[in-house]
C-alpha cells in the first residue's frame, strides 16, 4: 500500500485541519492509500519525525484552526542534517513513497526545489493573505476577512460614539487583499492598501468628510502601506526566519499624523495574529477539504511536481514554479472602485 507523509509549513492558517482531514479520508477510502504526518514543518521531514495519521486521527478536526501537525519555518536545505540525500534516506527508511508541503509560496519554493533534487513532492497552497499568483483564493483568507469585519464593525460603534478617527491594521504583507475585502464589507471611510500608495493630505481630506457628517472615520490599512515618501513598508520588529523584515506598525505611525492633521482625535487597533487564530469559515473549510481530496487524487495518479490550485470553480494542477515568485495583487480597478466610495 502506497504510503505518503503529510507537512505544514510557515505561518499557521485557518483551514490547514481541513486539508488534512480531506486529503486521509480521500486517500484512504478512495485510494487505498495510508498516510503519517511530519511534525513542525520540514523539521519533521528532515529528522524524520512522523506521527500516525488515520482516520480517527482526523476525525473532527476541519472546525479547528491551527493544524494539528504543527508549522515552523524550519528549510529543508538548513544546515547540518537538511538537503536531498539525506530527505531521500528517511523517506526509504520510514517507507514513505512521496510528500505533501501545505504551505505558501515559502514552502512551495522549497518544496520545488527538493523536487528538482529528486524528492517525490506535491503541494497544497496556504496563507491568509491571498496572494499567489496560481490560485483565484486560498483557504485561511475567508477567515481572516470575517474577523477584520467584525473588528471593524466593533471600532464603529465606539468611534462613532466618541467621534474618533479609528485606524485599524490588518495583516497581508505586500498585499492589500485582507484590507480592500474588509474595508468594502465594514464599508470603511477609507482603506489603505500596498498596492495604492496615498498622500496623508488624501487620507486627512477622506477622514474630514467623514467627520463632517458626524461619523466616526473608520481607517483600514494594509501592514504593508507606505505613504508615497516611505521607500519600504513599515517594519521595526527586525527580521523573520528567512531574513525577511516583519511588517506591521503603520497604523500607529498613522494615527497621530491623522490626529495632528485633522485635530481629530485618532486611536490605532493593531488586529495582529487574532486573524490567524480559531474556528475557520465554512468557505475554508469547504475550499481545505476540496484541495485535500484533490492532492489524494494528483498522488494516485504520481503527478509530481504539482499543485493545487483553485480558478473559477473547479480545483486544477499546476506546477509548483507557477506558484513561486509570482505575488498577486489586488487589481487597480477593484481599488479604484472601492476608493470612489471613500469619505
Ligand atoms: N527558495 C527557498 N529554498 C528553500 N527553502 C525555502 C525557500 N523559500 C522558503 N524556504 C523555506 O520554507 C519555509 C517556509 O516559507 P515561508 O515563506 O516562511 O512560509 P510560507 O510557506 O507560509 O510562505 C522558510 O522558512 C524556508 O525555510
Ligand atoms: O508568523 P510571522 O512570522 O509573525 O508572520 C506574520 C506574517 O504572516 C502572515 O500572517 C501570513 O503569511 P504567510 O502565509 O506567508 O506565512 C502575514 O500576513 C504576516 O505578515
Ligand atoms: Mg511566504
Amino acid at each position: 500500500m502506497a504510503r505518503y507523509g503529510i507537512l505544514t509549513s510557515g505561518g499557521d492558517c485557518p483551514g490547514l485541519n481541513a486539508v488534512i482531514r480531506g486529503t486521509v479520508l480521500q486517500g484512504t477510502t478512495v485510494h487505498g492509500q495510508e498516510f503519517v504526518g511530519f511534525r513542525d514543518g520540514y523539521r519533521g521531514l528532515v529528522y524524520g519525525d512522523i506521527r500516525p495519521l488515520n482516520r480517527l486521527a482526523v476525525r473532527g478536526i476541519s472546525r479547528n484552526g491551527g493544524t494539528i501537525l504543527g508549522t515552523s519555518r524550519f528549510g529543508p536545505y538548513s544546515e547540518p542534517d537538511g538537503g536531498p540525500e539525506n530527505i531521500k534516506k528517511v523517506l526509504e527508511r520510514l517507507e514513505i513513497d512521496g510528500v505533501i508541503a501545505i504551505g505558501g509560496d515559502g514552502t512551495m519554493a522549497a518544496a520545488n526545489r527538493l523536487y528538482e533534487d529528486g524528492i517525490p513532492m506535491v503541494g497544497v497552497p496556504k496563507t491568509i493573505d491571498n496572494d499567489l499568483e496560481a490560485t483565484d483564493f486560498t483557504f485561511g483568507f475567508s477567515t481572516a476577512v470575517e474577523i477584520a469585519t467584525d473588528a471593524a464593525d466593533r471600532l464603529r460603534t465606539t468611534g462613532d460614539s466618541h467621534q474618533r478617527c479609528m485606524v485599524l491594521e490588518v495583516m497581508g504583507r505586500h498585499a492589500g487583499w485582507i484590507a480592500i475585502y474588509a474595508g468594502v464589507a465594514s464599508g470603511a471611510h477609507v482603506t489603505l492598501i500596498p498596492e495604492a500608495p496615498e498622500t496623508l493630505d488624501q487620507i486627512c481630506r477622506w477622514v474630514t468628510e467623514a467627520a463632517e457628517r458626524g461619523r466616526g472615520p473608520l481607517v483600514m490599512v494594509a501592514e504593508g502601506f507606505t505613504l508615497p515618501e516611505m521607500d519600504d513598508a513599515y517594519s521595526d520588529k527586525g527580521l523573520d526566519e528567512f531574513d525577511r523584515p516583519r511588517l506591521g506598525g503603520i497604523g500607529e505611525i498613522l494615527a497621530p499624523l491623522i490626529q495632528e492633521r485633522t485635530g481629530i482625535q485618532t486611536r490605532a487597533t493593531t488586529l495582529g495574529y487574532i486573524q490567524r487564530g480559531g474556528v475557520p469559515t465554512a468557505f475554508d473549510r469547504v475550499l481545505g477539504t476540496r484541495f485535500g481530496q484533490a492532492i489524494s487524487d494528483v498522488l494516485a495518479d504520481g503527478d509530481w511536481g504539482q499543485m493545487v490550485a483553485l480558478r473559477g470553480t473547479q480545483i486544477e494542477r499546476v506546477p509548483f514554479t507557477d506558484a513561486v515568485g509570482h505575488t498577486k495583487s489586488v487589481p487597480l480597478d477593484f481599488y479604484r472602485g472601492a476608493r470612489a466610495l471613500f469619505g
